[in-house]
């Protein structure tokens, strides 16, 4: 399958938290964050071919996850519903990211749906509003939907993009899944880290508050990270379970890949400051103009 940029593919990336500060809680119970999520070059992908029906088809599935609670169903109903569109859509995709790992997959995969369903509708909702619309579907939606790396703050809708140096990541999923919301409602979750500045930013002066308890559920997570640490710097993404390693040559990172214990699946990815999917939509975009 061709998935490159130059096909009908659309990409849905995924995003690592390259650190996680809970720093309190809003009026709702939702908790306040301070987290730098890193876009990754690799992630699943989508094509869109709209229809005068006015139907919503996923011609794809995921095991045990109904059509209408897939979070690109969902998208398309809702983007469809916000701007009255007559226009249906017949949507194909092809899962590569663990779900529920901590790496985004389902609200990239949100995102890249609000973002081409924009396109192919013609829309011409701005970023801003498309991210807004993904805030009700889930606290990750916006920030693939403005596809950069970026500080955030709140529950993830306050975004400060921000150019890193380009490391790469073995990204491992430890075989075992976690609930974000048992996370959030963890009793000895640690809930009042203190704000820092983005600018004294480093990953050995910060962390992810959900490691520690996360290790504790599910010590398959902590054996990961004590074997990973060996090899590289070292840390759990988002409220788990798939932890990741930094290096800055690439094929260091493919050989502790290919030292991985079989128990454990891991991929190689680039972190990159603009994510797939906004280079897809200034490809189709320019396209369009000339
Ligand atoms: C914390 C992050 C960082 O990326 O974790 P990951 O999901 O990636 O692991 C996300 O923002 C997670 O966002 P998302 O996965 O959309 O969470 P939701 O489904 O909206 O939330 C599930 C439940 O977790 C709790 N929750 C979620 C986010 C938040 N900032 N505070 C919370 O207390 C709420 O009880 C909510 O009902
Ligand atoms: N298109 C989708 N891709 C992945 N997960 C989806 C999708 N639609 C709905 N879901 C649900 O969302 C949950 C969280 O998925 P995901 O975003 O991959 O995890 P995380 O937020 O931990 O990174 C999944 O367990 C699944 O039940």
């Amino acid at each position: 399958m061709d998935t490159t940029l130059n096909s009908d593919w659309w990409p849905s990336p995924a995003k690592l938290n390259l650190f996680l500060h809970i720093t309190g809680r809003n009026d709702k119970g939702y908790h306040l964050l301070q987290t730098l999520f890193q876009m990754l070059d690799t992630g699943d992908s989508l094509a869109f071919v709209p229809n005068d029906s006015g139907d919503i088809r996923l011609l794809s599935t995921i095991s045990g996850v109904n059509t209408e609670d897939n979070l690109i169903y969902r998208a398309a109903r809702l983007l469809q519903e916000h701007c009255k569109v007559t226009q249906g859509c017949d949507i194909r995709f092809e899962k590569q990211l663990p779900m529920g790992g901590g790496i985004g997959g389902g609200s990239s995969n949100a995102a890249t749906t609000l973002v081409a369903l924009n396109h192919y509708w013609q829309c011409n909702l701005s970023t801003r509003e498309l991210a807004g619309i993904g805030l009700s579907l889930g606290a990750d939606v916006p920030i693939f939907v403005h596809g950069r790396t970026a500080f955030a703050a709140g529950v993830g809708e306050q975004i400060y993009p921000v150019n890193l140096d380009e490391y790469w990541y073995l990204v491992v999923f430890p075989g075992v899944h976690v609930s974000t919301a048992e996370v959030f409602g963890h009793d000895e979750l640690p809930r009042n880290t203190a704000p820092i500045d983005w600018q004294d930013y480093t990953f050995d002066a910060t962390q992810n508050d959900c490691q520690k308890i996360v290790c504790k559920s599910q010590p398959e997570v902590a054996n990961l990270l004590q074997w990973l640490v060996h090899y590289a710097p070292s840390r759990m993404t988002g409220t788990g379970a798939c932890v990741f390693a930094t290096f800055s040559d690439p094929d260091q990172a493919r050989a502790v890949q290919q030292a991985l214990p079989a128990k454990w699946s891991g991929f190689v990815a680039k972190g990159v400051n603009i994510s797939p999917l906004q280079l897809k939509l200034q490809q189709v975009s320019q396209a369009q103009t000339t």
